[in-house]
């Protein structure tokens, strides 16, 4: 069996409403020594405004605001696709690309009609996870992790969620939707950023 990764305290809320998230650190942490609970768990768990420019902010916010109200070590993810086509858009506006309580499918609707025109070999996006570990007290760790692809028109694969049909991995030659849930986390900006976290709180906490 794995040997458990340490984990300073005895629970880990994760801060975040997403489902597909929620399932991605589920995965990443049943290896770790912890117990993960979530907003389906019986907590305090306030809506937080993600009015932040940088998703170091906005994932710094929502840790600490989760962590304050449970009294629990915090993991909030701020995450997003960043297009050169479009200057590095949606970014921080990802989730709310298309508007305030847009779907997915309003989001990469938006990306679709946007990309449509730009030529193919000009197609770079990267993805970007910003996660923030709110420790009990003032400390808090911030590790980045990013995943470098290309945007396609047509959707392929059902696995994952929000813009991973539409984001292509030229080394797996498939989109990130058509990944097995193992190998998303071997290659994501989730994943490459949970190994960091983990990298640190071994360093700091051995
Ligand atoms: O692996 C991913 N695969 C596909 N799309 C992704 C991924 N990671 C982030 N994304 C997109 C979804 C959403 O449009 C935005 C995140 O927005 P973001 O505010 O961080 O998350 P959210 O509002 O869904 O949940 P919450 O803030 O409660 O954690 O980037
Ligand atoms: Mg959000």
């Amino acid at each position: 069996m794995r040997k458990k990764e340490a984990f300073p305290w005895e629970s880990v809320v994760l801060a975040t409403k997403n489902k597909g998230k929620i399932k991605e650190f589920t995965r990443m942490f049943s290896h770790w020594n912890v117990r993960v609970l979530t907003m389906e768990d019986d907590l305090d768990f306030p809506d937080v405004v993600e009015d932040g420019e940088t998703f170091e902010a906005n994932a710094r916010k929502k840790a600490e605001e989760i962590m304050k109200a449970t009294g629990l070590a915090a993991l909030a993810d701020d995450s997003g696709l960043e297009v050169a086509a479009l200057d590095g858009k949606p970014g921080v506006y990802s989730a709310r690309f298309a508007g305030e309580h847009a779907s997915d499918a309003d989001n990469n609707a938006k990306l679709v009609q946007l990309m449509k025109d730009v030529p193919e070999a000009e197609r770079e996006a990267r993805f970007v996870s910003v996660l923030a570990l709110a420790l009990p007290g003032d400390d808090i760790i911030l590790v980045r992790g990013t995943c470098e692809g290309r945007i396609v028109l047509e959707a392929s694969g059902t696995n994952g969620f929000g813009y991973d049909p539409y984001f292509y991995l030229p080394e797996k030659e498939r989109t990130m939707a058509e990944l097995a849930p193992d190998e998303k986390n071997a290659v994501s900006h989730r994943g490459v950023a949970v190994r960091k976290l983990t990298a640190e709180l071994a360093e700091r906490f051995a």
